[in-house]
């Protein structure tokens, strides 16, 4: 089965060609640059970050660029809260936002293109959209005329008719924007000035360019006229890529993209996690409180990308127990080499060079069903926990079930197929090992433990124990006690 993904714009799963054979061109609308990003957010970054590395896998060469918005009035809000300046709240979460995303293990993208720097593109495409006839200046603004385009709506499947039909209650005529405008749901692609606003010269004077207008001005100068995939979040199928395809479109004449992407929102209590709804947890809180960054990745990606999913305590605890099991089958080689005579450093190189065996295909076989991380995810569970029960044997028995060669391959195995969602895991130098597990703390958790086997909670009695594997100590359980050592 090749890949075949659902696409928003024809509403059904197709199959996957691209432009130009073998390399594909992707964009995504990143991050609006006022706040710490949030859980919200790094859903998003995971899931095109995962696409981008699977379709790497798969053998593509991937162009892959994302934007900065730095013109916004949530960062002029922003800025005159913090008595500072668009371009410094804009530098200080573009900063955060690579810290972030760097304790992610969110690979960097090709290019990180700003809005501010994009100037004479958005300007060049409002004046052809302008000559084009399909934007009208009014008192320093530019809008476009959404009524020009005949396809407008085809991503969203809105139709004109039936949202004016909607709005016609809602609409504010005292806003200034709405009197400016020749029909409702026409939208600026230049505004005017405001003053002690930053602004550019222009054209239609001074001013600064709308939203919708920079992704499509930033798709054309680093990509082309027709991409392979348009990726974001669900929220932004209407207004902002329903526009920037009327935009862009309406210039070439040709496709803006081929695919549109779109993941699911995380969501707190039903209702989409956002900045302004103020129901979020940033990426670095919720690290801070100790949540693995692995743990985080598995969060996103256990679920459908397409998919709701809900934050919830539970769901992080879920998240964090399923890493454990992939980390200890991760450290399986580190833990267990030497009694396996395996040559680790080997191991390293062998496990990076390209590997084909039953278990990569079904994952393929899995993933290219429109990007079934979960399928995928059922494979690396099944390594892991094969390599963890190998894993136990060898340290109770001192001998393995499986032959050590055909371990070794399930090892780089899971290694690969793991490193596909940025899931990855490192061996803690054996010194801090050692030293950061003090005698006192090792026996609370072994207390903990026995606890959970009291209650019957096999589960957490099991995670302790692997827990404490990966870090290099063995529990030996007799009918009286659980005595341990240090690996
Ligand atoms: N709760 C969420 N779940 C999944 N993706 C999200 C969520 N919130 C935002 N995104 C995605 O993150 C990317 C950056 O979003 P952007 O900076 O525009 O945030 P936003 O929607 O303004 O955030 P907020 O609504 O929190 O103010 C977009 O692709 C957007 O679709
Ligand atoms: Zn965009």
């Amino acid at each position: 089965m090749t890949l075949s993904i659902y696409n928003t714009l024809t509403r059904r799963q197709e199959q996957f060609t691209t432009v130009e054979p073998g390399k594909v061109k992707m964009y995504y609308c990143g991050v609006t640059v006022y706040d710490y990003c949030h859980l919200g957010h790094a859903r998003a970054c995971i899931v095109w970050d995962v696409v981008r590395r699977y379709l790497q896998f798969i053998g593509y060469d991937v162009r892959y660029i994302q934007n900065f918005t730095d013109i916004d009035d949530k960062i002029l809000k922003r800025a005159r809260e913090e008595n500072s300046s668009m371009e410094v709240v804009a530098e200080k979460y573009i900063q955060a936002y690579f810290e972030d995303m760097s304790r992610l293990g969110i690979k960097e993208a090709d290019e990180y293109p700003r809005a501010t720097h994009t100037m004479n593109g958005i300007q060049k495409l409002i004046h052809d959209l302008e000559h084009k006839g399909f934007a009208y200046p009014s008192g320093g603004d530019v809008y476009y005329a959404v009524q020009n385009f005949a396809e407008y709506g085809k991503l969203s499947g809105r139709k004109l008719e039936d949202m004016q039909a909607g709005a016609s209650e809602r609409v504010n005529i005292e806003d200034t924007e709405y009197q400016k405008k020749k029909y409702p749901f026409d939208f600026a692609l230049w505004k005017a000035a405001k003053s002690g606003e930053p602004a550019w010269e222009s054209p239609w004077g001074k001013g600064r360019p709308g939203w919708h207008i920079e992704c499509s001005a930033m798709v054309r100068d680093r990509l082309g006229d027709t991409i392979d995939i348009h990726a974001g979040g669900a929220d932004l199928i209407f207004p902002h890529h329903e526009n920037e395809i009327a935009q862009s479109e309406a210039v070439t004449g040709k496709p803006l993209a081929n695919y549109w992407l779109h993941n699911g929102m995380v969501k707190v209590d039903g209702e989409k996690m956002s900045k302004s709804l103020g129901n979020f947890i940033t990426i670095r809180q919720l690290l801070d409180r100790g949540v693995d960054p692995m743990a985080v990745r598995l969060f996103v990606m256990m679920a459908q990308y397409r998919k709701p999913i809900d934050f919830t305590d539970d769901a992080i605890l879920a998240a964090t127990n399923g890493w454990h099991t992939i980390k200890e089958g991760l450290l399986f080689g580190h833990q267990h080499s030497k009694k396996l005579g395996w040559d680790e450093s080997k191991l390293i190189q062998n496990s990076k060079s390209k590997i084909q065996n039953s278990e990569i295909e079904r994952f393929k076989e899995a993933v290219n069903d429109d990007f079934n991380f979960p399928g995928g995810l059922t494979i690396i569970f099944e390594l892991a926990k094969e390599l963890n029960r190998e894993g136990n044997i060898i340290v109770h028995q001192g001998r393995t079930e499986t032959p050590a060669d055909e371990l070794l391959k399930k090892w780089q195995t899971l290694i690969t197929l793991a490193e596909v969602l940025g899931l990855t895991a490192k061996p803690e130098p054996e010194t801090s090992q050692q030293d950061s597990l003090s005698d006192i703390y090792i026996e609370e958790l072994i207390q903990q433990r026995q606890e959970a086997r009291k209650n019957k909670n096999f589960a957490e009695s099991d995670r302790i124990r692997n827990e404490l594997l990966t870090k290099g100590i063995t529990l030996i359980d007799s009918k009286e006690s659980t005595r341990w050592h240090r690996n």
